[in-house]
């Protein structure tokens, strides 16, 4: 039975995607707890009423991001994970706490990276002119944005889109990619080769959605 840690920075509906999917097609996996750098984040009331132990790490009363992710990491090693989720976690994370949980690591980005790493990446894609945009499964790695790639999701900018209705198209693809991306962790479903992730029977790590 693997053990999962979530973290998370709002309202989690990443999160609540992967609990849901876990529970509801019986991973070999148990979402061990949820934690959030934000006191506030709408996430740790669904993950407290399905009983999922919750934490709260606040960056805020941390002097430096090496004593918040010292402190980060306690807490987490405390649940002793298989895997860490970062399911809508907005802190940059340093290079000893990426490496103390390398290729255990897992990152939801709103993008088709290489393309539009960090933030905002959906006002960036409209103004660009992008006709396609999407959202990235990564490994996490010091650098940011740039782990090794499970799974992508395509879906088309439309004429008029503004961030609110692109992000919500893409949302929707997350939903879909986050859940199998961590099913397939869960499952030893995943083979490294270098620094590039495929799956064991070659099952298509792309989505085309819209
Ligand atoms: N070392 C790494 N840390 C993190 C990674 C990563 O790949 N390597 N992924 C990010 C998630 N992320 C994009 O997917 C991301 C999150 C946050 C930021 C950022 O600029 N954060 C600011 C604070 C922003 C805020 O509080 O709203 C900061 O940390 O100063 C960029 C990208 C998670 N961490
Ligand atoms: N750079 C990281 C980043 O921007 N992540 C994004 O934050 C949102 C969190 O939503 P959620 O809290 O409902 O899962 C998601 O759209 C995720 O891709």
């Amino acid at each position: 039975m693997k053990r999962l840690v979530i973290l998370i920075s709002g309202r989690g509906s990443n999160m609540e995607a992967i609990v849901k999917a876990c529970a509801a097609e019986g991973w070999p996996a148990e979402v061990a707890a949820v934690i959030s750098n934000r006191p506030d984040a709408g996430g740790l009331q669904f993950a407290a009423a399905h009983g999922i132990p919750t934490a709260v790490v606040d960056h805020k009363v941390y002097a430096s991001r090496e004593a918040f992710d010292a402190e980060l990491a306690r807490v987490i090693d405390g649940f002793s994970p298989d895997l860490v989720v970062l399911a809508g976690f907005m802190r940059i994370l340093t290079p000893g706490f990426t490496a103390r949980y390398a290729r255990r690591m897992l990152n939801i980005h709103p993008s088709l990276l290489p393309a539009f790493t960090g933030l905002h990446t959906h006002e960036r894609a409209i103004e660009m002119g992008c006709k396609l945009a999407g959202v990235t499964v990564h490994f996490v790695t010091a650098e940011l944005d740039h782990g090794a790639i499970v799974m992508q999701a395509a879906v088309p900018v439309l004429p008029g889109d503004d961030a609110k209705a692109l992000s919500a198209r893409v949302l929707t693809a997350e939903h879909c990619i986050y859940p199998q991306s961590v099913r397939w962790f869960v499952e030893e479903a995943l083979v490294w080769s270098g620094e590039r992730v495929h799956h064991r029977d070659g099952a298509a790590q792309h989505v085309l959605l819209g």
